[in-house]
Parts: C-alpha cells; sequence; structure tokens
C-alpha cells in the first residue's frame, strides 16, 4: 500500500487553522486621537478620545452616504449600508499605523509562513462614521488589487452602544463588540481588528451614540521592493503551526511504509484568493508567496523539507447527465490537467492522495466546444489545489 489512512489522518490533524484575524486594544498618546476633516476650505478639528454627541454630529453630518462594492462597481444601497464616509482627502490625522506598532501584530498573529516575512503596505482606505441605526450587511471586501491579502479596522473610543463586528469563515463565527473594547480600557485605545479578504463581516446596527472607525486595505509589498519605511525585521523562527506540521510530515518521510516509491499528495485551499479566470501557471507561481493562513504553512514546510509543493488547477468530472459527446470532448480537452471525479476523494485515476477535502473556495469555469447533434458548448469546472510531490524512500526531495 502506498499510504494508510492513518498517515493521511495524522497530516490531516497536524493542520491547524488559526483563526484568520486578529484583534485587540492599544492605548495612544492624546494627539493619536485628534482627527481634521472637511470637504471645504474650512477644516474641522475633534478630539476622538472625549468627543461630545454635537462634535460628533457634525462629523457625521458632514460624511457622505457610504456605498459598497458589488460586482466591480460602487452601489449605494441603504438597506444593504447605512453608515456615513469620508475618503481620503477629507481628513487627516496623527495616528501612524506603522510607529503603532499594529504592522508587527499583523505580521506575527495573522500572518503564517512565507508571508509573514514580506513587507506589508497599509493603503488608508476610508473613514466611516456609523451612527444609530447604521450598519453593513455581510459581505467580503473587493480586493482592490491582487496584492491585497486584508484589511484593518480601527475603531475610536467615541462612546456607542451596538455596532459589533461579526466575522465568518470556514462555518465559524466570531464577535468583536469594539465598544466593549474600547471601554474596558482604563487609558483611552483604539479597537483594532485585522482579518483576510476572503472573511465574511457584518456591521451589527449602532443602538446609540457614534461608531467611527479608520480602514486600510492592506497589501504585501514586492519582496525585493523597499517598504515605505523602515520596519522591524519580522521573526525569522518558524511558528508553532509550522512546527507541528512539520513534525509530522518528517515523521512520516522517515517511514518506509509512507509512499515508498513516491507520489503525490493534495491539499484542499482554506482561503479565497484573488486570481483572474482561467490562471497561468506564472500566475499559481505568484499566489504561493502570498498564501494565507494554514495554506502558508504547507507551503513553507514544504519548501523548508526541500518538497516540491505547488498550485494546480484540478478539473472535475461532474458525470451528471452529460451526453455521451461531451464526456468524450471532455476526456480528450482534459486529458492532459488533472481530473478528479466529483465526490471522489480516493487516490483516484491522478493518482493523488487527499490529505484534506478540495475547496470551493478557488473555482473556475472553462468553455470548451463539443460537437453532439449540434456544435454546443460545454462547461467544466477547475479547483485550485495544492499538491506536494514525494520522493521516493531515501531520496524523499523533489526540488
Ligand atoms: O466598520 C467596520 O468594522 C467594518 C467596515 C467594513 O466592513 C468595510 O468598510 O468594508
Ligand atoms: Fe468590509
Amino acid at each position: 500500500m502506498d499510504v494508510t489512512e492513518e498517515q493521511l489522518e495524522l497530516l490531516r490533524s497536524a493542520i491547524v487553522q488559526k483563526q484568520p484575524f486578529c484583534s485587540g486594544a492599544l492605548p495612544l498618546s492624546p494627539e493619536n486621537f485628534i482627527l481634521f476633516y472637511g470637504k471645504d476650505d474650512v477644516a474641522h478639528r475633534i478630539d476622538l478620545s472625549q468627543a461630545s454627541d454635537d462634535a460628533l454630529k457634525l462629523l457625521s453630518e458632514t460624511c457622505d452616504a457610504a456605498t459598497f462594492g458589488l460586482n466591480g462597481q460602487d452601489v449605494l444601497d441603504e438597506s444593504y449600508r447605512k453608515a456615513g464616509k469620508l475618503d481620503i482627502s477629507h481628513f487627516a490625522f496623527n495616528f501612524d499605523v506603522y510607529h503603532s506598532g499594529l504592522i508587527n501584530t499583523i505580521r506575527e498573529h495573522l500572518l503564517e509562513g512565507t508571508p509573514a516575512t514580506r513587507p506589508i503596505r497599509a493603503e488608508l482606505y476610508k473613514l466611516n462614521v456609523y451612527g444609530k441605526d447604521s450598519f453593513f450587511r455581510s459581505h467580503k471586501d473587493t480586493p482592490r488589487g491582487s496584492t491585497m491579502f486584508g484589511t484593518l479596522v480601527i475603531v475610536f473610543p467615541t462612546r456607542h452602544e451596538g455596532g459589533a463586528l461579526v466575522l465568518r469563515h470556514d462555518e465559524k463565527e466570531w464577535t468583536f463588540d469594539s465598544a466593549e473594547v474600547v471601554s474596558d480600557e482604563p487609558k483611552p485605545s483604539i479597537a483594532y481588528i485585522t482579518f483576510y479578504s476572503d472573511v465574511e463581516h457584518e456591521v451589527l446596527p449602532v443602538e446609540s451614540g457614534y461608531r467611527v472607525t479608520i480602514t486600510y486595505n492592506l497589501h504585501f509589498e514586492k519582496a525585493n521592493g523597499s517598504p515605505p519605511r523602515s520596519l522591524p525585521k519580522p521573526i525569522p523562527h518558524a511558528l508553532d503551526n509550522e512546527a507541528r506540521f512539520m513534525d509530522v510530515l518528517k515523521t512520516l518521510l522517515d517511514d518506509p511504509t509512507f509512499l515508498s516509491d513516491g507520489g503525490r499528495l493534495g491539499f484542499g485551499l482554506h482561503h479565497q484568493y484573488a486570481i483572474s479566470q482561467d490562471p497561468s501557471d506564472r500566475e499559481l507561481q505568484r499566489l504561493c508567496a502570498s498564501l494565507k493562513g494554514s495554506d502558508a504553512v504547507l507551503k513553507a514546510v514544504c519548501d523548508d523539507l526541500s518538497l516540491c509543493a505547488f498550485l494546480e488547477l484540478v478539473y472535475i468530472n461532474l458525470n451528471n447527465g452529460q451526453e455521451e459527446e461531451e464526456q468524450e470532448a471532455w476526456a480528450q480537452m482534459f486529458d492532459r490537467c488533472i481530473t478528479e471525479d466529483e465526490d471522489d476523494d480516493d487516490p483516484s485515476e491522478s493518482g493523488i492522495h487527499w490529505v484534506t477535502e478540495r475547496t470551493t473556495y478557488n473555482t473556475f469555469e472553462t468553455s470548451f466546444p463539443f460537437y453532439g447533434n449540434e456544435p454546443s458548448i460545454g462547461t467544466a469546472y477547475a479547483e485550485i489545489c495544492m499538491l506536494v510531490q514525494i520522493g521516493k524512500l531515501g531520496k524523499r526531495a523533489s526540488i
């Protein structure tokens, strides 16, 4: 036998899904709470650590209605999002996200694997004011460019109730009640939360007061480009999740009953990525440096063990009542591609041993022609998966 179910289970259980966000409170010195804002030549000044309701009302009235991204367009729909916003040309403040240490926190607590060693750019995006009955229904943030991996929200300590942020990912749910977080702090503090772009989130209705937030889009900077400021060096040691997966994989590689003639392991991705339809090999290769969470851990550990880990499109054979001609065209078309049957996770035709199930976070549609009674177009679906090439016993390295 190539590999036993116990061995696959051992590997599976060593993949830890860390929370896809990190949050907390950060005390700041008084000047960091001062905000200047205005849309004409007259700017207002507000101290967000002790703002009166009247001052907050003026800020709120200066805002425009907040839109949201839908199918590449900015849409205004108050049944989906009711909040005020100021664009970055209409406000200024002293708080510096780099010097505050938040960028380092993101690197240490949110990112894993190689991405945790990459420079990060925080792009100031919007100021939002949520007055009474404001909310933002469940959504995912529209990625602004392929380098964007997440969002940072800071919440100022203005008095308010409600307006908690609820996050959902992988059938789990978390609530971040920023009003409670900041009011519990002995010194004036901001609440912050940072999450991956593919995490669904929702702002519950504000019941009273004003919730004032600033959002940043988080991007990876090119590894060889210079970061915008001198950022502290990332911690070079392997993180806990990496150490654990590394241990288990190493043990298996030393085990003569594990893929003694070599083979391929398959892993479903746990996050969604901003990638074009029908991505090229190069695009998939580039994506390897920007993976999130446990996907990044898998890649980093395999790199360390000189195992070739790569992203691949796996075409799914739906087998569901297609015409014979369509099935034949499909078989011909995807002869050279990796294909799997819809519900089949066993070592299949492709010879891949699936450690974790394929997921549908990154699914693509491809059309292909076929000729039945008349010329028709068939549709094939592909999922991006991570495949790891394991060499035979005694010669495990594959890169
Ligand atoms: O205000 C928040 O907590 C989140 C806002 C948000 O989801 C967004 O601006 O996309
Ligand atoms: Fe959002």
